[in-house]
């Protein structure tokens, strides 16, 4: 009797054009035998007691087959085309079966040399699906005949099942010896230069788009549906399906939630502990408990020291004395078809009596004394004595969260098949990046973070994870600006510019006449952290390659004159600029403002146009600002979205100011930006497709972002991946921070409130009263309202008069509100978080905000800032509802600079929230990085791209990595 490993492919192929492989036949088999029709099949075939194939000659095994597979032209070979038992006529049998064997490249015969299943080219689909079909776990759900099923999977299937490992390891050991070689690009690629011999170079590239290659196989391993993971069934398949597991990528990515301690026993066993044991198996049986019902018990009997330990291994714990506990490992089986003995004698066979293993997980207390039942658990076999001190190390114990009705346990069990399959090189990043990272490879990562062998290497696990997700954004922004640019040496710029930040200037005497005359003609002298920042992104403006820039500063410090310069600067040297903000307030305040401050200017040729241009600009005059700006006669527009809209054309745009643009909120910010940036540089390329000058004038225009929230270099590296930081440090002078308090607010507290007020408003001052709500609403009572306050406070302040500002109101009446309070004819602004953005009203020295926990630390911030933007003493009042709210306003207190304030909040509340997007502390993009703590590798997933980009612009020499882009998400929230 021998094993027979059957490689069918009928002669026909399915609806994918899939050729139809053995597990079909395999599966078909069975039932083929069991069918009346089919008994002769079934009778020739022998199967026996464990499914595998009796043959008394090779002749008649290949008739066999034929007869199985019903189809006569399966095997073309006349001599074999024989339907009757008799022994075939040519002598030259071994010659015969090798024809038969590249036929069927799997059938092993005889002396007929041994045809593997899958050579090197095999693809992991095709592992995959014959990992699916190997545990026959189909065959159980599809077919009446348990006992052949069950035995099938000890027998022939397991005889199958240990080709598979080497087989997938022969598959990847070709590319294994390449990757445990040196680094797998010279040193001359790593930093992007030529090499200067093209044989080597030719070769290495050579050697790693090869690798890339089989990353990219390897990822199509991930990519795969759950239900190639060996033993699944059908229902657990769908279940995984329905919780959202559809690959095994997803499944691999339900990262464990902790670890839990995983220590040797001592003395004392507390229900609940996680353990790890060394002992004998004592019995194993199935055992059926019901109809429908019945579970794998394993007795393990271990021996633990009866003292204390302190070693705390078992094994090596060879003195006083010794006690022996005993351990049920249980395993429970819920359907008829677990309950047929074939089925349990299989179960109870996996493990034998007297075998050393090593269990560990968690344990539960029975009754009876020294009994532990374990339902949660992992069992290796030990093969011998030396495997114990390892195995009796200490280490973490996976505790993974439950995810839809899916319980851990199982998930455990499933994750770690699934792990087990795993091929080697699924990693699309090339090793030296890794390598140079102290990074691990994505296997290894999947076997630490699955199945640490101790918390060092589940955080390196981790960290690689942690890696991939800042690392695919960083890639993906920086791929989309190099793809924005035209030649090789802009992109070689762009990169050398954010591989070494240099801090480059260009001083007053290189400015344009217009930006010089605009600064002289100001009110007051820029501090000097203005003049910096003004310096450094003209510099930028005179480069050729497009700025991309985020300028930030605490709120009050006197950006918008900084930019103001910067659009000057691109206007005096005959291009357009826009200024676009976040409010239709904003943009008529800095269109006033700046008007204002070019009447001031002294008279020269040619006083650049300025327009406004909102959603409420009415549409005559809409269309002719747009005239004007295609035919170049506006050369600055100020105004909201809108600008970026498709009917907005630009003779020459040369920069555009995006102006507080954490506002837009991280996903539309992204679609924003670039679409801001492909349109806007589609727009002017098609322009100038035809004209003569140099690709100088086709140039993306620069991109100056605003951030009123001064954000954390992490931060801003993550959600700007590209961009390069200003940073505006001194206040203008003569500023006095403003005096915070916070209070409650019952109606001692209001009283409080209220006689500041009245000194505040007897001395000239100005107040603002911020309300969270405009109506009250009945769902949240405890919120003061901005409607309603008016009559309360309007009563209260009948000398005084008071004004409304919330974002219902029209376009027309929130302007003229703000400029009421702004020529002092109201001295009370009653107003929403409308304000918090860029409102600019110097002798407001006042503000109120009713319940103030309802806002962020770094939007109290911004609010706050609202005061104290002239000479006046000003003062801020917090008000909280309740007194425990009281404890985070302190911070503001306390503190006066927003870039400390933005880092508290940016740890109390996470960077979703800070960014405006109401979720408890991720940014979607980073499922499992916390940016307030993982800012170092931020920095270094960084600098790997800038690295891979500097390789490859394209990609093209990364085809794995390309591949891995295209499939996460970032490129779709930039806009794709
Ligand atoms: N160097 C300076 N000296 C005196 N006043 C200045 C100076 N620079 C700006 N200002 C004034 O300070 C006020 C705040 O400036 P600006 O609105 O530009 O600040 P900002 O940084 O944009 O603030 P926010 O973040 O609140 O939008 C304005 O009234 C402006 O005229």
């Amino acid at each position: 009797m021998r094993s027979v490993a059957l490689h069918v492919e009928k002669r026909y192929r399915n609806a994918v054009g899939e050729s139809m492989r053995f597990h079909y036949v395999l599966s078909m088999l069975p039932k083929l035998c069991s069918r009346t029709k089919h008994t002769f099949a079934g009778n020739l075939f022998e199967v026996g007691k464990y499914g595998t194939t009796s043959i008394s000659n090779r002749g008649k095994l290949l008739d066999k087959i034929s007869v199985v597979m019903a189809h006569d032209d399966c095997i073309e070979n006349g001599q074999y085309n024989n339907r009757s038992n008799s022994i075939p006529s040519d002598p030259d049998d071994d010659c015969n079966v090798s024809v038969a064997c590249k036929k069927f490249p799997s059938i092993i015969l005889g002396s007929s040399p041994p045809v593997e299943l899958f050579d090197g080219s095999a693809c992991y689909s095709d592992i995959a699906s014959f990992l699916s079909a190997k545990t026959g776990e189909n065959f159980l759900l599809n077919s009446t005949c348990e006992e052949w099923v069950q035995d099938s999977l000890d027998g022939t299937l397991s005889s199958l099942y240990s080709v598979l490992p080497d087989v997938g390891n022969s598959s990847v050991s070709e590319e294994y010896t390449y990757s445990a070689g040196s680094s797998l690009l010279p040193k001359n690629i790593e930093t992007g230069t030529i090499s200067s011999n093209p044989a080597v170079e030719e070769d290495t590239s050579r050697k790693e788009l090869k690798l890339q290659n089989n990353a990219v196989s390897g990822r199509s391993f991930l990519d795969q549906s759950v239900g190639s993971i060996p033993g699944l069934s059908k229902r657990h398949q769908r279940q995984l399906d329905e919780s959202g597991f559809h690959t095994l990528g997803k499944l691999l990515h339900h990262f464990p939630r902790t670890y839990a301690d995983l220590r040797n026993p001592q003395v004392n066993i507390y229900d609940g502990q996680y353990l790890i044991f060394i002992g004998k198996v004592l019995s194993s049986r199935g055992i059926r408990a019901s109809y429908s019902f019945s579970f794998l018990e394993v007795v393990v009997g271990c021996e633990i020291a009866e003292r204390e330990s302190n070693s705390g291994c078992l094994a090596d714990n060879n003195t006083g004395g010794k006690k022996i506990v005993y351990l049920h490992l249980k395993k429970f089986f819920r359907g008829t078809r677990f309950t047929f003995q074939p089925f349990l004698r299989s179960l109870g066979a996996n493990h034998k009596e007297g075998e050393i293993v090593c269990v560990s997980g968690k344990v539960r207390t029975m009754q009876s004394e020294d009994h532990y039942e374990m339902r949660e658990y992992n069992i290796d076999v030990l093969q011998d004595e030396k495997d114990v001190p390892f195995y009796a190390k200490e280490r973490p114990y996976p505790i993974y969260p439950s995810k839809k009705g899916l319980t851990p346990t199982f998930l455990r069990d499933i994750i770690a098949r699934g792990i087990e399959a795993l091929p080697v090189n699924i990693d699309p990043i090339p090793e030296d990046i890794t390598q140079s990272f102290g990074l691990l490879r994505l296997h290894d990562a999947y076997n630490g973070i699955h199945q640490p062998k101790s918390i060092n290497e589940a955080d390196l696990a981790r960290k690689r994870f942690i890696f991939d997700e800042f690392f695919y954004l960083q890639l993906a922004r920086l791929f989309q600006m190099l793809e924005g640019l035209g030649t090789t040496i802009e992109k070689d710029g762009l990169l050398d510019k954010y591989r070494q930040p240099r801090l480059n200037a260009a001083y007053m005497k290189e400015w344009t006449c217009l930006t010089q005359k605009f600064l002289k003609a100001l009110p007051y002298s820029l501090t000097e952290s203005q003049m910096k920042a003004v310096a450094e992104i003209i510099w930028d403006l005179k480069r050729p390659i497009p700025m991309n820039r985020l300028l930030q500063g605490d709120v009050g410090c006197g950006k918008t004159v900084v930019a103001f310069l910067a659009c000057m600067e691109v206007i005096g040297t005959g291009y357009q600029a826009a200024f676009m903000v976040p409010t239709e307030l904003l943009a008529i305040q800095h269109y006033e403002h700046l008007l204002g401050l070019l009447e001031n200017m002294e008279e020269i040729e040619n006083k650049p146009s300025v327009a406004l241009l909102t959603g409420s600009t009415p549409s005559k005059q809409s269309r002719m600002i747009r005239q004007s700006l295609q035919t170049g006669e506006t050369s600055l527009v100020i105004g909201t979205h809108s600008l970026i809209s498709e009917k907005v054309e630009f003779s020459a745009l040369r920069l555009a100011v995006v102006d507080e643009q954490h506002r837009f909120g991280v996903v539309q910010r992204g679609k924003f930006s670039s679409k801001l940036f492909n349109s806007l540089s589609s727009k002017i390329a098609a322009e100038t497709a035809d004209a003569t000058s140099s690709g100088d004038f086709s140039m993306a225009p620069h991109v100056l972002a605003m951030s009123a929230t001064p954000i954390p270099r992490t931060l801003a590296l993550a959600l700007y991946g590209d961009m390069s930081l200003t940073h505006i440090t001194d206040c203008p002078p003569g500023r006095l921070p403003v005096k915070t308090y916070s209070i409650v607010g019952d109606d001692e507290g209001f009283e409080k409130v209220y006689e500041m007020m009245l000194d505040e408003l007897q001395t000239g001052g100005k107040v603002y009263l911020v309300y969270p709500v405009i109506e009250q609403s009945e769902q949240l009572p405890q919120l003061r309202a901005a409607s309603e306050g008016l009559q309360s406070i309007s009563y209260r302040f009948q000398d005084y008069n008071c004004g409304l500002l919330h974002g219902r109101m029209k376009g027309d009446e929130k302007e003229e509100a703000l400029r009421r309070f702004r020529n002092g004819d109201t001295q009370i602004l009653l107003s929403t978080q409308v304000i918090e953005v860029g409102v600019d009203i110097p002798d407001a020295s006042m503000m109120v905000v009713m319940n103030a926990e309802r806002f962020g630390i770094a939007q109290l911030h911004q609010l706050r800032g609202r005061v104290g933007r002239g000479m006046k003493k000003s003062r801020c009042i917090l008000v909280a509802s309740t007194a425990s709210s009281l404890g985070r306003l302190k911070v503001l207190e306390n503190m006066s600079d927003g870039f400390h304030l933005a880092k508290v909040d940016l740890l109390l509340r996470g960077p979703g929230d800070l960014l405006g997007k109401k979720q408890s502390g991720h940014i979607p993009e980073f499922p499992i990085a916390r940016l307030e703590v993982d800012g170092n590798i931020l920095e270094e997933a960084h600098l790997a791209a800038l690295k891979i980009l500097s390789i490859s612009h394209d990609l093209e020499k990364f085809p794995a990595l390309k591949m891995e882009l295209s499939m996460r998400q970032p490129l779709c929230l930039l806009g794709d």
